[in-house]
């Protein structure tokens, strides 16, 4: 018996302004969901934290656009994104906000510590000052030209059309996004810097042993930017909404009344505020997951995010977490991931290029959804949506192969064996190669979930579904029941058990309609859970697991296909085909 793990799982913390769209979902929440439920399935303690990321100039900007205050505007995006959230089947066991009291008391903390090693500074720098507004600008509260390619729309912090990040005093002919005033002037005032630099050596040295486990994505992009050198970074933001700047006391820090700490420096912040707050709600133990002196030296943490969310999560936290000098825990896997692309271009939550997941709800149940994000998942490249890939990985996979196999076994049990297992016969060839089959695929099965290669864990999974119908094609009980029913009745009963397991292992990514095959079969909730005896007599244990005799009722249809008319109705409404 292996023991059972203790593992904490987060997702990069989508931000809060607006619903997420299908790509957000594919690169950070739903495999840390479809990890999450597998690693529960297979005993270990899981604790699943995500968060709401709340700060920053384009919630502020959003809010304002709205006409109502951010405090407001978050609250509503919260609930929407909970929402989302809940219709996809996330199970979360904490889904925290960045702007609730433990994140601003955690980061406070931090910089106290930060500051006490020597790894905080305040320094003087030059800021853009709007004189109508009576107020600093930072990031995308200025536009103007990009000091790049000429581009006259180019926010504060980066110019959209070349890419280029930006400092807002590189901006030429630069105006107000608050009031459009031309009237900008450059001012110095102070602000918290990050002493980054200091820590190029731990990191690297952390890097070097924690990388071991993670992909090569991440450790190159982790690598880049260790080779170009970490470079000190200013922490603080002259804003109003966000965690305040607060001395050893906890008083305003003199000269930072108007200052707020940066969104990077809190957002990842959040993953330890939030689990702390399910504890607090829950009674979990946040310090056995976070706090190496508290046991979290024996939790595997293991982070989901996409590959833009890396350097923050290789580099910049750990430069907060190391840098305190407390026994914090630091990520052991993660798992980062490429873009799922919308016909030749992007995802955008700005353009609303794209799915976004209420939208997708409206359409269909999550589970065809998230089979087919995680079926083709961004994992070696890019991934394009297709509504034609979407339609066939929907009719082939789950109507066809799994929806037909449960579809056409518990109506058989109901139309020739009373609604009962059958329990007579006894197993011959075809039971033998099935057990062969299982014996091997289970097995790769959980090495995949385990590698967290998500298409390879769903193309398995299957794979071990058409194994089954190739069965039925080999034992025929249909033909069979003419001759002999006891051997028929082998063939049914061997289906059955089939459909149970096919069920257990469509969990992770498909739970409801797993929850639907489970219930018609009868399965209790303590049986769900994945087989761990991989032995001969364990697997053929498994094909003849369901109670003789038990009462079997036929699901209602499990998958509707999709049809060419809807596929059509959707590309022409979502601008599918449109390249603009
Ligand atoms: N097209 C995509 N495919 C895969 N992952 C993505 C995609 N777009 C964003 N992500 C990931 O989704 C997570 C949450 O993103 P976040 O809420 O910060 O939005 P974002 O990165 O600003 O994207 P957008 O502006 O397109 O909404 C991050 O880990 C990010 O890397
Ligand atoms: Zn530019």
């Amino acid at each position: 018996m292996t023991k059972a793990r203790r593992i904490l799982v987060t997702s990069a913390l989508p931000y809060i302004n607006g619903v997420k769209h299908l790509g957000n979902l594919a690169g950070s929440m739903l495999p840390a969901d479809v990890y999450s439920r597998m690693m529960r399935l297979m005993g270990h303690e899981v604790t699943y934290i995500c968060a709401t990321d709340e700060h920053g100039t384009p919630a502020e900007l959003a809010a304002q656009a709205a006409g109502i205050s951010v405090q407001e505007y978050c609250d509503e995006q919260y609930e929407i994104q909970r929402k989302a959230g809940e219709g996809f089947n996330l199970a979360f066991d904490w889904f925290g906000r960045t702007s609730r009291a433990a994140n601003r008391e955690a980061t406070q903390h931090f910089a106290q510590a930060l500051e006490a090693n020597g790894l905080i500074e305040e320094r003087t720098s030059k800021q853009v000052y709007s004189v109508d507004d009576g107020r600093f600008l930072p990031d995308r509260y200025v536009e103007g030209t990009c000091p790049t390619c000429g581009f006259e729309k180019a926010r504060g912090d980066q110019c959209d059309n070349c890419g280029r990040l930006l400092d807002p005093v590189d901006l030429i002919d630069p105006y107000s996004s608050v009031s459009g005033s031309k009237n900008i002037e450059i001012r110095e005032t102070n602000h918290l810097y990050l002493l980054q630099a200091k820590m190029q050596d731990r990191i690297r040295e952390w890097v070097n042993s924690k990388g071991k486990n993670w992909p090569n994505l991440a450790v190159s992009i982790a690598n880049k930017w260790l080779d170009e050198g970490l470079i000190d970074r200013a922490i603080t933001r002259d804003l109003s909404w966000g965690i305040d700047v607060t001395d050893a006391n906890g008083n305003p820090r003199p000269g930072f009344e108007d200052k707020v700490f940066y969104v990077w420096f809190d957002a990842p912040i959040g993953y330890i505020s939030s689990t702390q707050e399910w504890a607090e709600a829950t009674g979990g133990d946040w310090e056995a997951l976070w706090r190496t002196d508290k046991g979290a030296d024996e939790t595997e943490y293991v982070q989901f995010m996409g590959k833009d969310n890396v350097a923050f999560h290789t580099v910049s936290f750990p430069v907060t977490m190391l840098g305190s000098n407390e026994p914090w825990k630091t990520v052991d896997k993660l798992k980062a991931f490429n873009w799922v692309t919308w016909y030749g271009g992007k995802f955008s939550t700005s353009n609303k290029r794209g799915v976004f997941m209420d939208q997708a709800l409206s359409l269909l149940p999550a589970d065809y959804w998230r089979w087919y994000l995680i079926a083709n998942a961004p994992e070696g490249s890019d991934a394009a949506f297709t509504w034609e890939g979407f339609q066939s990985a929907v009719n082939s996979d789950l109507a066809n192969v799994l929806g037909n196999f449960v579809n056409r076994i518990t109506k058989y049990t109901a139309s020739k064996f009373d609604g009962q297992l059958p329990g007579a016969g006894t197993p011959g060839d075809a039971e033998a190669w099935m057990v062969a089959e299982l014996k091997e695929r289970l097995p790769r099965l959980v090495e995949y979930y385990e590698a967290m290669e998500f298409r390879k864990a769903a193309a398995e999974t299957r794979a071990i579904w058409a194994a089954g119908n190739e069965y039925l094609t080999k034992a025929e009980p249909w033909v069979k029941y003419k001759t002999d029913v006891d051997a028929a009745a082998v063939g049914v009963r061997t289906g059955l058990n089939l459909a149970a397991l096919f069920g257990i292992i469509a969990q992770p990514i498909i739970p409801n309609a797993a929850a639907k095959i489970l219930d018609a079969l009868g399965i209790p909730e303590e049986h769900r859970n994945m087989p761990k005896d991989m032995s001969d007599a364990g697997i053929a244990a498994l094909l003849d697991a369901l109670p003789h005799g038990a009462p079997i009722t036929p699901p209602d249809v499990l998958f509707q296909k999709i049809e060419d008319s809807q596929v059509e109705e959707w590309t022409e409404q979502f601008g599918g085909g449109d390249q603009a």
